[in-house]
């Protein structure tokens, strides 16, 4: 399989001193790190580490107190989520967040174009040259559940399929904005062994297309076996980072999970 030619060196994300505050409570502490393209690069923390807070951050949803983020050399932060969607960055959400009624295939066709499809496809409204952008649409939308694996399912209602379904069908779905970073936000949440070593894979498979993936995870297993490079977030901070093997032996990290837990 081919690997990506992009300098994978180039960072594709920079967090400048990112601060983030929610009243007294500081999630986000004078953040500062660079993600470089094409890599697996995991986000791992404790509870409330600021791990959900900064891809909050980073998608749109949150606007941080203060700092910068920079995405492909541009500053992203206080953008809205779609102009950041529109920009390359696409998420999946700790708790899944599908159309449950509509089919497996309509929910990555409203990815593919999320602000514009979903009234064509409950109203029926058809608008000149509609059909063949739709035709084009489905092909493309069929194209994304081939690539994780979900083209049976297609005509079944999102909600019918079983979770790990469910989660992969999400990554279909941010995948169809064609991003070039892809924040996945526990994935393997409620997973069984099977289902998470067939989505570890998948990320990998995700990352060999030349996007780069940013990844909070509570499966360690997982983050260990595929991640390139790990950031370990302590109290909003950076606690260590590196490789999996330089993190794992890392006495701050050690102690952070075991010793004042
Ligand atoms: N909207 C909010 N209002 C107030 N405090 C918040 C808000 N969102 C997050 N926090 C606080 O910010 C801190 C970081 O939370 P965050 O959810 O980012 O942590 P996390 O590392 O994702 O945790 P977990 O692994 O449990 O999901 C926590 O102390 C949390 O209580």
């Amino acid at each position: 399989m081919k690997e990506d030619s992009r300098d994978s060196q180039a960072a594709l994300l920079e967090l400048h001193e990112l601060e983030m505050r929610f009243g007294g409570i500081t999630a986000l502490r004078g953040l500062t790190y660079e993600v470089p393209a094409n890599i697996i690069q995991a986000v791992i923390g404790p509870n409330g580490a600021g791990k959900t807070t900064l891809f909050h951050c980073i998608s749109g949803l949150l606007r941080p107190t203060s700092g910068r983020i920079v995405f492909e050399g541009r500053e992203i932060d206080g953008m809205l989520p779609n102009r950041i969607t529109r920009r390359g960055i696409s998420r999946t959400f700790q708790h899944v967040a599908l159309f449950r009624s509509m089919t497996v295939l309509e929910n990555v066709m409203l990815g593919r174009h999320p602000r514009t499809h979903r009234g064509f496809l409950s109203t029926g409204l058809r608008l000149p040259g509609m059909r063949s952008e739709e035709r084009r649409i489905r092909k493309d939308a069929e194209e994304y559940l081939e690539f994780v694996g979900l083209s049976d399912a297609r005509g079944l209602p999102a909600g019918s399929l079983p979770l790990g379904k469910q989660k992969i069908l999400e990554i279909a779905r941010a995948l169809a904005t064609e991003p070039s970073l892809v924040l996945l936000d526990e994935p393997a949440g409620g997973l069984n062994m099977k289902e998470t070593e067939e989505l570890g894979e998948l990320i990998r498979r995700i990352r060999t297309r030349g996007v780069t993936v940013l990844l909070v995870e509570h499966d360690m297993n997982l983050v260990m076996e595929i991640s390139d490079r790990i950031l370990v977030l302590h109290y909003g901070q950076r606690l260590a980072s590196g490789t999996p093997d330089e993190v794992k032996d890392h006495p701050a990290v050690i102690e952070a999970y075991l010793g004042g837990e």
